[in-house]
């Protein structure tokens, strides 16, 4: 069972977008403190657009952004990771691969600066075996799923009270997903780590996350534990056609796994 305790977010009546463009439209989103809350909804609907707003990447415009109480609305992305433990892992790949793995890491903690980040290596290391046998090899020559271990590792450096994380799945195969989505759980039980997570492999992630938020047009449309979507048998029409949150394309979200 997770946690309750933790630094929950909250979005209040936000707006954001770019430029003149509003994919954020007066959004109201609650993720609790110390639990994986899976963020849902049809391409487009501004799930990383929500990542990134709360990173403090794109100027909210209306409204505010709330963690553990605290307004940080207008927080840059380097206050949000030194002064709020925030850490955010985009999608792709986000590496120095001519780097080794090492230099990757420290590269990782500058924030912290060289001491502390050289004792906090191999804490972390703890957690990626696979990638600590290749500590002084290039990070562009590790696979795709140990690249990714990596960045989040690199985030866990700074040892974040909220871990804000977009498809990491992507490129990876089944069961260096499965590896993934247990160190979130175990981050979220273990360190009460909140984790806001956009992942279109929605089944295995339902499976393994606290609750689901769906969104659309850039507006909250469903919130709900996710053990409880995950048995609706309504909730392929729900996403795929018919239902409240049906904009989805066909396509959009993968059931299959
Ligand atoms: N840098 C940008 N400049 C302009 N528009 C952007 C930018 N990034 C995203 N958008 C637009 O914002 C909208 C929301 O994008 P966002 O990436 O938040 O959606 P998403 O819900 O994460 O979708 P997906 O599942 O496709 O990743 C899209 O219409 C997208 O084209």
């Amino acid at each position: 069972m997770a946690a309750t305790t933790g630094t929950g977010i909250e979005f209040r009546d936000v707006t954001a977008g770019y430029g003149d463009f509003m994919i954020l439209n007066g959004l109201d989103l609650r993720a609790a403190g110390g639990r994986i809350t899976l963020l849902l909804g049809p391409n487009g609907a501004g799930k990383s657009t929500v990542l990134k707003t709360l990173f403090g990447m794109l100027k909210v415009r209306r409204g505010s952004i709330h963690l553990g109480g605290q307004d940080i609305t207008g927080a840059s992305p380097r206050e949000l990771l030194t002064r709020h433990g925030v850490a955010y892992v985009p999608q792709g790949r986000n590496l120095f691969g001519q780097l080794s793995v090492y230099e990757n890491l420290e590269l990782g903690g500058i924030a912290l600066g060289m001491k502390a980040t050289r004792e906090r290596i191999p804490q972390v290391l703890d957690l990626f075996p696979r990638v600590r046998e290749r500590l002084h090899s290039a990070a562009s020559s590790l696979s795709g799923g140990e690249q990714k271990q990596l960045e989040v590792g690199r985030a866990l450096l700074l040892r974040p009270r909220v871990l804000l994380i977009d498809e990491p799945s992507i490129g990876l195969s089944p069961l260096v997903v499965q590896d993934v989505f247990r160190l979130l759980r175990q981050l979220a039980d273990e360190q009460g780590v909140t984790v806001l997570m956009v992942e279109q492999n929605v089944k295995s992630a339902l499976k393994m996350a606290d609750d689901a938020i769906a969104l659309e047009s850039g507006r909250l449309v469903l919130h709900r534990p996710a053990g409880e979507l995950l048995a609706d048998p309504n909730i392929e029409r729900l996403f795929l056609g018919g239902g409240a949150a049906a904009a989805a394309p066909a396509g959009a979200l993968d059931w299959s796994a």
